[in-house]
């Protein structure tokens, strides 16, 4: 028992250190590779105590540190196992708890399952791969050599989290680590394909010109590039440092023929001047409120005047990249929020500015331990002056 007590000690240790500036997986590597005398088994226990305490968000800090860090380990949807159990009652943990974990369930977007939603929080979500085209097979092979358990949805492969699959597959160039939802916004960008390539005049040999405003390492870029086959791609970021990590992806991923640059997306860009797209994406910077099963820290340190901030900078990406859209292209909008404010109302905010709304969806991945996205495919009708 006394393993379990010091695993309780050096969890609360860390919490009470952790202040929300950095990503908690981040924070409890440089953690423990200053604390060398944890082992790995260590490291697994205190590192679980800590997000399960984090997965309650701030519902409830009256409770003591330890009795939060064991509420959320007994509430959570793995079983804690016997030991843990047993410290329970040692520490006074409350048995019956009205649960109010996202207390922002009236700024939701339509369609959202509040109860389930909130539940979500205590589970950890999967690990999901998408195969790139062409790789099925041997992808398959190898995990089934490697005896890695997994489920095969379509392209998407769903594996338990703590699956090293880098140790098997050649991540970027046979499989690429995308969530699940994320993952289907390869059907808005066929829809965008096939209603642009229709319009080409038969044996015409016209390529899609793409800009991904917001690229960050290139999850979506290479989702275009896989869904689309052969296009004219411009990506960029407003990091540098992204854009460089996204060249190497890029490296791995055998894709050559592409513009990338830094660009605020706010503002006018040189590389941009008088160039216009068939389809421009914007994944824009958002809450990543879907995403927070993965990283429930989101959760707690969360202060929802951000949303407004947040959808301000939308906002103004949008205002300054709807000019290079070509009449009667599309602008692919999406974000990883479950926020109507930067859901619904921004396509709402699009449409006032001449904008036509061909489909929009918020993929729901809170019942399916993966994340929530939204996602809207709109047009820029020809003869506006936008
Ligand atoms: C949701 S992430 C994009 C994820 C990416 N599309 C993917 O699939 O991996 C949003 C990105 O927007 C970038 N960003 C934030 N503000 C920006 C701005 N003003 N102009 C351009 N990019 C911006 C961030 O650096 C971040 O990489």
């Amino acid at each position: 028992m006394g393993r379990f007590h010091s695993y309780l000690k050096s969890a609360v240790k860390i919490i009470s250190r952790y202040k929300g500036n950095e990503p908690l997986a981040s924070f409890l590597k440089s953690y423990f590779s200053g604390n060398k005398k944890f082992g790995s088994n260590d490291r697994r226990e205190i590192t679980n105590l800590c997000y399960s305490y984090y997965r309650l968000g701030k519902a409830f800090t009256e409770l003591s540190l330890e009795q939060q860090v064991l509420l959320g380990l007994k509430i959570s949807a793995r079983d804690p196992g016997p030991q843990w159990k047993a410290l329970l009652p040692e520490y006074g943990v409350p048995e019956e708890l009205q649960l109010e974990i996202f207390p922002w369930k009236e700024k939701l977007s339509a369609g959202i399952n509040a109860a389930i939603f909130e539940r979500s929080f205590l589970i950890q979500p999967d690990l999901f791969l998408r195969i790139r085209p062409g790789n099925e097979a041997q992808v398959l092979k190898k995990l089934n050599d490697a005896l890695i358990p997994f489920e095969k949805e379509g392209s998407a492969l769903r594996l338990p989290n703590a699956v090293k699959a880098g140790s098997v597959l050649s991540i970027n160039t046979e499989v690429v680590v995308q969530d699940l939802s994320s993952q289907q916004l390869g059907r808005m960008l066929q829809h965008c394909h096939a209603a642009i390539s229709s319009r080409w005049s038969p044996g015409q040999q016209s390529i899609l010109s793409v800009w991904d405003c917001c690229a960050a390492s290139g999850g979506k870029s290479i989702l275009a590039v896989d869904a689309l086959g052969a296009i004219d791609l411009t990506v960029s970021d407003i990091r540098p440092s992204i854009i460089a990590n996204l060249k190497e992806r890029f490296q791995e991923a055998g894709i050559k023929n592409y513009k990338a640059f830094v660009a605020d997306a706010t503002k006018g860009s040189e590389q941009l001047k008088k160039r216009s797209f068939d389809l421009v994406m914007a994944d824009v910077p958002c809450s990543g409120s879907g995403t927070w099963s993965r990283t429930p820290e989101q959760l707690f340190y969360f202060d929802p005047e951000q949303i407004h901030t947040y959808t301000e900078l939308q906002k103004s990406i949008l205002r300054n990249i709807v000019h290079a859209v070509q009449p009667g292209g599309y602008l692919l909008y999406s974000t990883c929020s479950v926020f109507k404010a930067e859901n619904e109302d921004q396509v709402r905010f699009l449409e006032a500015s001449g904008f036509k709304l061909i489909q929009q969806q918020l993929i729901t991945g809170y019942d399916k331990k993966a994340d929530t996205l939204f996602g809207a495919l709109l047009q820029k009708p020809r003869g506006i002056n936008v």
